[in-house]
């Protein structure tokens, strides 16, 4: 994926000169430190081998630049925040092509929660399955009042199971036992019940949703950048190393669980069963 300057925003300077890739838009400010990053993967933001390559590209870009403390992550997809892992990744492949998606999944997972960013989630769409882990990376949640917009990670309803990361990021947000009966029954909250559960930081009407990640960035931008990073690490370094110490073997046992003749039939059956809704 290559990066790519477009012509700055109109009346805004060079501050707002938007760079980014195919799928991946980023409106920076320099003046604020702040950068917005879209996902423009139509229809639903589904999570590619693409997207994910060019998310990391972007994400390593804007760490790398000194001017930008702070990055908001949104959806340019109307509807859908992300449809989380794009599902023809994990059927109809080949073992080495799964390992090759799930490494991408861990590395866009171990960036963005040791992050040094503020990063905020302006959830503006849907949000199941990866599309919920990529907003629990970050630092704070916010999502549109739409009750069209479900939260969770629903993956025991697809018939898989999040990995012990997935599991352990949840488990950081809302604790052990909310997470554990959202984890079986793979739950997707409505924003008033994700709220309640902790899962957001806040539910605001969907036209407040940048405006209001723009207001509480200031907040956490306004903590010296050391003292808050460090914190951060020390709050998410334990989580992160169990996945870093047995990487390969994740890796392993993602192929071997998707590859099962099983999961690879309720995969199919529950991307016709999307296709179908639609008839
Ligand atoms: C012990 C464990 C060991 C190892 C780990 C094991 C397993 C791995 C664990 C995996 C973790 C997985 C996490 C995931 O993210 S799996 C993906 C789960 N995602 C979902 O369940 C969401 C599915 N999508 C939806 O619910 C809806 O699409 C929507 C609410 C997001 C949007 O609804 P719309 O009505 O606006 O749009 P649709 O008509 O439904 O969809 C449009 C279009 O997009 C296709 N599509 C939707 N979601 C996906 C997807 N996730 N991947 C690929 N494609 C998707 C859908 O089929 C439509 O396609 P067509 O236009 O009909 O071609």
């Amino acid at each position: 994926a290559t990066i790519r300057r477009t012509e700055p925003t109109a009346g805004s300077g060079d501050s707002a000169r938007r760079f980014g890739t195919q799928r991946v838009l980023v409106e920076p400010d320099a003046a604020s430190g702040v950068a917005v990053m879209k996902f423009k993967n139509p229809p639903v933001n589904s999570l590619s081998l693409e997207l994910l390559t060019e998310f990391i590209i972007s994400l390593e870009k804007l760490e790398n630049d000194k001017t930008f403390r702070g990055v908001i992550l949104t959806s340019d997809c109307p509807r859908v925040f992300s449809a989380g892992l794009d599902l023809t990744e994990m059927c109809g492949k080949n073992p080495a092509h799964y390992a090759e998606y799930w490494k991408a999944v861990q590395e866009l997972w171990l960036r963005l929660y040791l992050s040094n960013l503020v990063l905020i989630a302006a959830i503006n769409g849907a949000c199941p399955a990866g599309g919920c882990l990529i907003s629990l990376t970050c630092d704070y949640r916010i999502l549109a009042d739409n009750p069209k917009y479900l939260i969770g990670l629903n993956e025991t309803l697809l018939g898989i199971v999040a990995p012990f990361w997935f599991k352990d990021t949840l488990v950081n947000t809302i604790g052990h036992r909310a997470s554990e009966q959202a984890l079986q029954l793979g739950l997707l909250f409505l924003p008033a019940e994700a709220l309640q559960v902790g899962l957001v930081d806040q539910v605001v009407p969907e036209d407040q949703v940048l405006s209001t990640a723009l207001s509480v960035m200031a907040r956490w931008m306004a903590i010296p950048d050391h003292a808050r990073q460090l914190t951060k690490n020390m709050m998410r370094k334990t989580t992160v190393d169990r996945l870093v110490k047995q990487r390969d073997a994740d890796i392993q046992n993602f192929v071997s669980f998707i590859s099962r003749d099983s999961i690879q039939k309720s995969l199919q059956m529950y991307l016709e069963k999307l296709k179908q809704k639609k008839g």
